[in-house]
């Protein structure tokens, strides 16, 4: 079962998600599958990032706080907009500093991360097996040079990601429920 420090202060319903961790941690199958059993919408961050960012990050370059910041607004910005109408969604990004994880939640402060924390061998291994758009194997050291952790004032799942997607899932959601119903 995921470790827990988010307070039941929703009222009801699922807050908005981001789905967090390093390149390879397992964002964009897990957003994927959490949105799809919460029954609502799915956005990977990846696919908003501008072109500079993917050419940075394609030719070995790790991003800096300057190359993500107009980046992690837009996400802020469409994670505000859905909720205000009513549609909390699932968001995939790395959100890899605290001040990273509060500008995203600037419009939504009743937003949950949901860390894929694991060990850097287990997501070396998952990487050597797929081919990504832009994003080289090569970055993953400085993914965890930059990651850091939550703290404990934060609204915040965090997972085991050895476990399956559909284990994550079952987890993540019922730990969901629990704050839903408040027990
Ligand atoms: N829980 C899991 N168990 C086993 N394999 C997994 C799990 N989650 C993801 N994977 C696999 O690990 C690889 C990386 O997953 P994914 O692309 O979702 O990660 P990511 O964090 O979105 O990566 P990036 O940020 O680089 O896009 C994929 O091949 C995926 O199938
Ligand atoms: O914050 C960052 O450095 C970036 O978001 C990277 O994490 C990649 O975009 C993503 O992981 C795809 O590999």
């Amino acid at each position: 079962m995921p470790d827990s420090n988010v307070t039941a202060s929703e009222s009801s319903g699922v807050p908005p998600l981001i789905v967090m961790g390093v390149s390879g941690s397992g964002k964009s199958t897990i957003g994927t599958a959490l949105a799809a059993a919460l029954g609502i919408e799915f956005i990977d961050g990846d696919d908003l990032h501008p072109s500079a960012n993917k050419a940075k990050m394609a030719a070995g370059n790790p991003l800096n706080d300057e190359d993500r910041a107009p980046w992690l607004e837009i996400i802020a910005e469409r994670i505000g907009s859905e909720l205000a109408d009513g549609r909390p969604i699932v968001v995939a990004c790395s959100a890899l500093k605290r001040k990273y994880r509060e500008q995203l939640i600037a419009y939504a402060p009743s937003t949950v991360f949901v860390h894929l924390n694991g060990a850097r061998s287990v997501i070396s291994e998952r990487q050597s097996h797929r081919v990504h758009e832009y994003m080289p194997n090569t970055l993953l050291d400085s993914q965890f040079t930059t990651l850091e952790p939550l703290q404990s004032d934060e609204r915040a799942l965090i997972v085991d990601l050895t476990k399956s997607p559909d284990e994550i899932v079952a987890s993540v959601s019922a730990e969901l429920r629990a704050l839903a119903t408040g027990v």
